[in-house]
């Protein structure tokens, strides 16, 4: 069975993500263009640094040349972004990026975007689910590599340039050039690379790199930029004399930056500082888009520049929708994907770090100052993530078993509100909140904290951990 979680179709290579399934996914895509009558358009394809990544790409190719609809083949590597970009710019009817972003190196994926460079809401995955799934073998329709590229219904291209100029386009790059930045980046064996590398260059940043060869084990860590998985970057920041450390994810759609003494700065302050810098040094105005797992920080500071943060469920596509509904000048989820106005309605890391340079350069602060300077303003809040491993078998009882938790038996201060439409999540008066929910892309249980009360967090996930443990246990005697 071939299922979309929370960021496209991801599954272990050779177990679900196979050559047949890729097959069946393509030839599902391809029939849904027709039927749209928008063969016309065709398709975009790109691939990042995964095994058989690009073996896989091009068995897709080969489905839809043999549908009769034209492919724009994206060679070599590129982050996910880039693929939006292109499907875009070129009205194609859907871009497919292969790609398990930060999943661990056993997986291969599917990232699908609609015609627009779009996200794919439910209801489209769910229609795509059905008819990829009742697709035969035998029905799959295909034209070789060599046929196709003959007859030029793939054609390969990099579009790494027009990419590159889209996100200049948006920065004051006359500003950043003169600032000489020092800049350190770890694309984590990762596609990030040539693009984030193309922006830097541009910018005259003084640029090292570390991690730039291609991977498919990323150095025997998993391609999610985490104070964990960091340990290097935040080491040679710590050394060295640089002003930014950036680190992209596994698919260059997500960031995680370290300051200039070697301290990881996690998603959820890049939020605070990019909203913070737009409204208080850019003099914009506008709202914020943040997923329910996301800090409440951006609420308060919204709030305060007489704006308003609107929460949405975890996945992109949610982040995209309040976008365009609320209209707001940035919006993020605390796993690293941030987008800004005007921009894709997608994650992307490359605009993120051109974006943070071009702070860097507009303030002439260091990351640090900027960093007390919100919290002198707006307080501190801490946050943890902990991914808790569960038994497969266990899954259906333990999602039973968190409805039930009660607010007190995890954190004793007055509830404020309750929600369930993502997971579960108690948020407390002193600001304090907890959301436990089963990640869609990895097979974990997520609970992350966020509190003004740094030394409350760890009690309060070991809290949500014992309740778990030991009704599970009595459960399975
Ligand atoms: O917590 P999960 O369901 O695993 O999702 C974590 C992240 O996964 C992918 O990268 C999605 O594109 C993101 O939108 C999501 O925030």
């Amino acid at each position: 069975m071939i299922r979309f979680g929370t960021g496209g179709w991801r599954d272990i290579i050779g177990e679900n993500f196979t050559f047949d399934n890729v097959r069946r996914f393509s030839q599902g895509v391809a029939e849904q263009i027709i039927q749209q009558g928008k063969k016309g358009q065709g398709v975009v394809i790109g691939y990042d640094n995964r095994f058989m990544a690009e073996e896989f790409s091009k068995s897709a190719a080969e489905v839809f040349a043999g549908n009769n609809i034209k492919v724009i083949l994206l060679t070599p590597s590129v982050p996910t972004p880039l693929v939006n970009f292109v499907t875009k710019e070129k009205n194609a009817a859907a871009g497919l990026t292969f790609t398990a972003s930060h999943n661990p190196h056993i997986y291969n994926g599917i990232k699908y975007v609609c015609e627009g460079g779009l996200p794919a809401t439910e209801e489209v995955t769910s229609n795509l689910e059905k008819s990829i799934n009742n697709i035969p073998i035998e029905d799959i329709k295909k034209l070789s590599y060599k046929k196709s590229l003959s007859t030029k219904l793939i054609t390969r291209r990099s579009y790494t340039d027009e990419f590159i100029n889209f996100i200049e386009s948006q920065l004051d790059m006359d500003l950043i050039k003169e600032s000489s930045i020092k800049v350190l980046y770890d694309p984590m064996f990762g596609t990030g690379v040539n693009a984030l590398l193309t922006l830097l260059v541009d910018t005259r940043s003084n640029v090292k790199i570390i991690h730039d060869e291609v991977d498919p084990l990323f150095g025997g860590r998993v391609p999610a930029p985490t104070e964990s998985t960091l340990w290097r970057l935040m080491a040679m920041m710590k050394e060295g004399d640089y002003d930014l450390g950036i680190a992209t994810d596994g698919d260059g759609d997500r960031i995680a930056i370290i300051d200039e003494e070697g301290n990881y700065v996690d998603a959820n302050e890049i939020l605070t500082i990019l909203y913070y810098y737009f409204l208080e040094y850019k003099k914009e105005k506008g709202n914020v888009v943040r997923n329910i797992s996301t800090t409440h920080l951006l609420d308060e500071i919204a709030v305060s520049y007489g704006h308003q943060c609107y929460e949405k469920p975890v996945g992109f596509k949610h982040i995209a929708e309040g976008m365009l509904e609320t209209k707001a000048i940035l919006g993020g989820e605390s796993s690293g994907g941030i987008t800004i106005r005007g921009h894709l309605l997608e994650k992307d890391a490359i605009l993120s770090a051109g974006i943070l340079l071009e702070m860097l350069a507009h303030t002439k602060m260091s990351l640090r100052t900027i960093r007390e300077e919100i919290v002198s303003k707006f307080g501190k809040r801490f946050f943890k993530e902990y991914s808790y491993t569960y038994e497969a078998d266990d899954k259906e009882f333990i999602e039973s078993i968190i409805t039930k938790v009660k607010a007190e038996e995890i954190y004793k201060d007055e509830l404020l509100n309750y929600k369930t439409y993502d997971g579960v999540k108690w948020e407390w008066q002193d600001g304090t909140w907890c959301l436990v929910r089963f990640s869609g892309t990895e097979p974990l249980l997520r609970i992350m904290v966020e509190s003004p009360r740094k030394q409350e967090i760890d009690s309060i996930i070991q809290n949500v951990i014992s309740i778990i443990e030991n009704k599970v246990l009595l459960n399975n005697p």
